[in-house]
């Protein structure tokens, strides 16, 4: 689409100087050449604001007339898009939701074994040793309890090959992509998926009785996962593990998609993930991946929304761009809680500067200067959780200095930045964008229906 100093410089070539409009005058223009300027000037414009006319007629009737919403997820990595994404289709398509059930219990699966995995491997690494305990002989009661752990490891050994089995699910082979076998210490429980493949695959496999090898692995690995119940409890539960993890500095518990705590219900035999389940379960999504929402619901049945979802880690950025065309809806998760984390992919980045700085090539993007604008200010459960633990927001924050560190004032603050960059940055054309904001908590689904399904700005 042309943008407007193009569209005048069709109407009055003659007139036009550089990009600046109207045009000043010429130092010795006559009584009688300046009124025949001021007309073609009123001219021009008229034909400037018809053409602004047609363009948003045109679009409305456009999105009339198409057959489906488009959608846009964006936002970093872990800022909760995937989690909105779920929430639109337990809430508009529940029965799609719950026809992936099976998937979503693989993906849950497999975040409690790695995290399983990640502390068998750290059990490994000699523990370093502490002054105080340097040189002090082992009591027979430490003997024991580094007994008990020995058989507890052997015990879990066959969890390695659970998660290779469930990994090849997601990244089969014949995709060649290499799935990491590497535990990353922040996000130690993490599983990709490619956009557009392994998971789809997966649900496929389940349903294709012809696969029964593939099937029967599926079923394989869950009996190990029941079997190791018992051991993985007292694992997690072991003070030597805890110290281990405190010793170095993991809180596994305050990581995506942590499921140690409900071991006794995930692993069980007929265990049937809830949607809270769901909405925890951490799956890192890599590429683009497209969502077709037929909705169910009374009121917008039939309606079709094509949803974006995309990885947000820095890497994957560059792969937005040709998604971002002829979108309706531009959906951008700022989570509020990063103000003292680094970026998992660069660390001398800190998250909450870098969501800054995406929102600001987001607000500026002249290709989506007309889809509708929501800013879901996410993850206030953790803002409000670390405020009340004592962090400080100033710390991070220089320009916060002197301000309470509180979840009213702080919130506020986030809001307002958000607001104001996209006050300096939006395109002016065709129109001033408006920009809608909510604070959300994703996990939340009560509280994020009443978002998605009663705000103004998602009524398309
Ligand atoms: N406590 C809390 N957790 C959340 C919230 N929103 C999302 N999460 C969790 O954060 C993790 C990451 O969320 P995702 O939706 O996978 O993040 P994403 O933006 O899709 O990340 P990428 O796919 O890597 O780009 C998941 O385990 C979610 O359960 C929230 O508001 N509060
Ligand atoms: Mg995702």
């Amino acid at each position: 689409m042309p943008d407007r100093s193009s569209r005048i410089v069709g109407v009055s070539t003659q007139v036009r100087v550089g990009n600046i409009w109207p045009p000043p005058p010429p130092v010795d223009e006559t009584e009688s050449e300046k009124a025949h300027r001021l007309e073609k000037e009123i001219e021009a414009l008229k034909v400037n604001n018809a053409i602004d006319q047609a363009i948003d007629s045109d679009r409305l009737e456009r999105r009339r007339r198409k057959a489906s919403t488009k959608i846009v997820l964006l936002g970093q990595a872990e800022s909760g898009k995937s989690t909105i994404l779920k929430n639109f289709q337990l809430l508009f398509a529940p029965k799609s939701f719950n026809a992936e059930e099976g998937v979503w219990k693989a993906v849950i699966h497999l975040n409690l074994v790695r995290s399983v995995n990640f502390v068998l491997d750290l059990l490994q690494d000699p523990s370093p040793r502490t002054p105080s305990s340097a040189g002090r002989p082992r009591t027979p009661n430490c003997n024991q309890t580094a007994n008990e752990l020995r058989f507890l490891t052997m015990r879990l050994a066959p969890l390695r090959q659970v998660e290779h089995i469930l990994t090849r699910r997601f990244c089969p082979p014949e995709l060649g992509i290499n799935p990491s076998g590497q535990y990353h210490r922040d996000r130690a429980s993490e599983v990709s998926v490619r956009g557009l493949s392994g998971w789809k695959t997966l649900l496929k496999l389940r349903r294709n009785p012809q696969n029964n090898a593939a099937s029967d692995d599926l079923e394989d690995s869950q009996r190990v996962i029941e079997a190791c119940k018992d051991d993985m409890t007292s694992l997690w539960e072991s003070s030597v593990v805890q110290a281990r993890l405190k010793k170095h500095n993991v809180r596994l518990q305050d990581q995506s998609g942590f499921f140690l705590s409900d071991v006794s219900r995930i692993a069980s035999k007929n265990y049937i993930p809830t949607p809270d389940d769901i909405l925890h379960a951490r799956l890192q999504t890599v590429g683009v991946e497209e969502h077709r929402i037929i909705m169910e619901t009374e009121a917008e049945r039939g309606q079709e929304w094509l949803i974006y979802d995309v990885g947000g880690s820095k890497g994957q950025r560059a792969v937005w761009a040709p998604f971002l065309d002829d979108v309706d809806v531009v959906i951008f998760l700022a989570p509020v809680s990063v103000f003292n984390q680094p970026l998992a992919e660069d660390k001398k980045m800190n998250r909450l500067l870098d969501c800054f700085e995406l929102w600001k090539q987001i607000c500026g993007n002249p290709l989506l200067a007309s889809a509708q604008f929501v800013l879901l200010l996410n993850k206030i459960d953790i803002l409000a959780a670390k405020l009340k633990a004592g962090a400080m927001f100033s710390k991070y924050v220089t320009s916060y200095k002197g301000q309470a560190n509180d979840l009213e004032n702080v919130s506020y603050y986030l809001k307002t930045k958000y607001i104001s960059i996209h006050q300096q940055l939006r395109p002016i054309t065709p129109k001033p964008r408006k920009l809608y904001t909510h604070f959300t908590c994703a996990i939340d689904t009560r509280a994020t229906s009443a978002v998605l399904s009663r705000s103004e700005s998602l009524s398309f």
